[in-house]
């Protein structure tokens, strides 16, 4: 498993962030109207000092106090202006941004349904789910704030320099003096507070995976007693990453620090220059205080100048996890020209010279598999513990795209097939039943979410599902706890089961359909898989001889290829691996435990048991 990606993206902050221009686009309306409304207020708010000069310098130098009046109360006036346009800014960007955030979690979503099973299989969940919800925020945190605060605050700082510059050049060389060595420092921290902030994030990731690796596993951690070990290891994550933390805020603090102490200095510098200018009549007082007023007023943008340039960089962090989910590749989609199923579909299943290798293995697991199922016949597929079974029938429904040869459906290549098109022909029952939470009937109906509550009846009925369904306290609309865990290892599998059947596919492939299954339920499932089975092409992964009873015919897989193919007889008669694998299959059945009336199936024997077994 891969914790996260091993690239890394080398380019500028800004390069990074630039991607969500086609996100912001068609909100571009409220956030010029946002930086708008904030320029304004700032404006306005740097308005203040010019009419301080206006006081002092004419009614209060002059003793004109019937003069005061109107001077003061465009001072209220300006405030009044500068806080309702800040509300407007607010009012105006909030809801478009939490838009955009929804779109880009949607794309988000939409992408890591159609990524191949290949990606799943590489990516933590949790690492997925750190971006899906974390980042995202972290996105939506700047977009609201930060970027119109950088636009504006850049202006501000411009405005407010080039007004100092009117009023006293002197002043405005202090003040300039004073701001490069925090443009410096931000400049040099750049690249390293995005590398901490992108450590942070992926920390988080991991922690995520490990919160929700033990809280879905806690009923086996609870059974072999580790959970203090576990606890040990997600303490020691958690210490990484509060170690992690502390480094972004050290580097947050040193940038606060010069930020608070440069505007401190710029003021002193300009009293000390100021006053020295006023006693020898060189400046006035209210031009002192007028530049004084507006050296405080830029404060705040040149303080938080480089605290939004932190939020930047955690930001684009936070892009580059998210562009690494969107930039995956979707291998496994509809063709550019799709071809479509023989109507109506009879559902011969052919595999021809299927080679496959898992990405990233370089051991080749199926090398030539050659095998037709015919329609309406039910071939199970048996092997040692390991040999590439499930793999195999992955093929079918496209989880996976062969590395060499093809899989046929009808003749047609299932790769030249709409992915809809060929997940409505083939379902799949995997040996470990997905539920997810919600009801029965939505469960059921995961393929077919037009089917009707007869339909979805009919299904568990052919499943042997109806009778503890309808047991259950709200029948078809109660809701399976998350993963099915609030039902039985054997119910779950009757419902993945009516889930296949519900939509009549052509071909069906079931991995191992009895595995959870206690002797008697086995008995009454495979009754009714019988009466499925008639009308279906099957492939069935078979782990034990009640399954291989339900077959037609039985290929062995070895080694990579089709070893031997034929009924049951057949097989038993002239092939010494199969007879072999099926003694090892034998010895379960009268290994079954039987526990205080409670059934219970002994573990498969292992792969090298069967090897052990198959080499004697
Ligand atoms: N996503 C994957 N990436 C790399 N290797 C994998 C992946 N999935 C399975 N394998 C490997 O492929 C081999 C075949 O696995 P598969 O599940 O197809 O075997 P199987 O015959 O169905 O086994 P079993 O009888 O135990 O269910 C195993 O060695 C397994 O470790």
């Amino acid at each position: 498993m891969v914790t996260r990606p091993a690239r890394r993206d080398r380019r500028s902050t800004l390069a990074v962030l630039r991607r969500l221009g086609p996100y912001l686009r068609p909100v571009r309306g409220a956030v010029a109207l946002a930086v708008g409304a904030a320029l304004a207020a700032t404006l306005a708010g740097l308005s203040v000092p010019l009419v301080l000069r206006g006081v002092l310098d004419g009614p209060v130098a002059h003793g004109d106090l019937g003069a005061l009046p109107p001077l003061l109360l465009a001072v209220l006036g300006l405030g009044v202006l500068e806080a309702g346009l800040f509300w407007v800014r607010r009012r105006v960007l909030s809801g478009p941004i939490t838009g955009v955030e929804r779109r880009m979690r949607a794309d988000l979503y939409h992408h890591l349904q159609r990524l191949p099973a290949a990606f799943h299989d590489r990516w933590q969940s949790g690492q997925l789910l750190s971006r899906a919800v974390g980042d995202l925020a972290t996105i939506r945190r700047f977009m609201n704030f930060s970027v119109v605060f950088l636009l504006v605050n850049t202006l501000v700082v411009v405005t407010g320099t080039l007004l100092l510059l009117w009023l006293s050049p002197v002043l405005a060389a202090v003040q300039v003096a004073t701001t490069l060595p925090m443009i410096a420092l931000v400049a040099r921290y750049e690249r390293r507070y995005r590398e901490v902030a992108r450590q942070c994030q992926d920390q988080v990731g991991d922690l995520a995976t490990a919160v929700e690796e033990s809280v879905l596993g806690v009923r086996v951690l609870k059974a072999f007693g580790r959970g203090p070990h576990l606890a040990r290891r997600f303490a020691a994550q958690a210490r990484e990453l509060r170690r992690r933390e502390l480094r972004r805020v050290r580097m947050l603090a040193v940038q606060w620090t010069v930020g608070i102490v440069l505007p401190e200095l710029a003021l002193a510098g300009q009293l000390a220059v100021g006053g020295h200018a006023i006693a020898h009549g060189a400046m006035t007082v209210g031009t002192l205080v007028a530049a004084i007023t507006t050296t405080s007023y830029l404060r705040w943008p040149i303080d938080s100048l480089g605290w939004m340039l932190a939020e930047a960089n955690n930001a684009a962090a936070a892009c580059e996890r998210v562009w690494e989910v969107l930039d995956a590749p979707v291998s496994v989609a509809d063709p550019e020209r799709p071809r479509a199923l023989p109507a109506p579909a009879r559902g011969r299943l052919r595999f021809e010279g299927v080679r496959f290798a898992h990405p990233g293995s370089h051991r080749e697991l199926l090398r030539g598999v050659d095998l037709e199922v015919r329609p309406g016949e039910t071939v199970a597929l048996v092997g040692a513990t390991g040999c590439g079974k499930t793999t195999l029938t992955a093929l079918v429904p496209r989880l996976y795209d062969v590395t060499g040869g093809r899989v046929l459906v009808d003749g047609v290549d299932v790769r030249d097939l709409r992915l809809a098109d060929l997940r409505r022909a083939v379902a799949v029952a995997f040996e470990d039943p997905v539920l997810f939470s919600a009801s029965v009937r939505e469960n059921v109906r995961l393929g077919m979410p037009d089917a009707t509550d007869e339909e979805v009846r009919a299904a568990l009925r052919v499943a042997c599902a109806e009778e503890f369904v309808d047991a259950l306290p709200w029948g078809l609309s109660t809701r399976v706890g998350e993963q099915g865990l609030t039902l039985s290892g054997g119910q779950r599998q009757r419902l993945a089961l009516a889930r296949a059947v519900l939509g009549r596919p052509a071909v069906l492939v079931l991995d191992d359909p009895l595995s959870a299954l206690d002797v008697h339920t086995e008995a009454e499932v495979e009754a009714a898989l019988r009466r499925v089975l008639r009308d279906v092409t099957a492939l069935v992964v078979a782990h034990r001889p009640s399954t291989v009873r339900l077959a037609d015919r039985v290929a062995l897989l070895s080694d990579g290829r089709i070893a031997a193919v034929g009924t049951h007889e057949e097989l038993s008669a002239t092939c010494r691996e199969y007879r072999t694998l099926m003694s090892t299959m034998d010895t379960e059945v009268p290994g079954t435990l039987v526990v205080g009336g409670d059934v219970r199936r002994e573990e498969r024997p292992t792969r090298d048991q069967v090897r052990e077994a198959v080499a004697r």
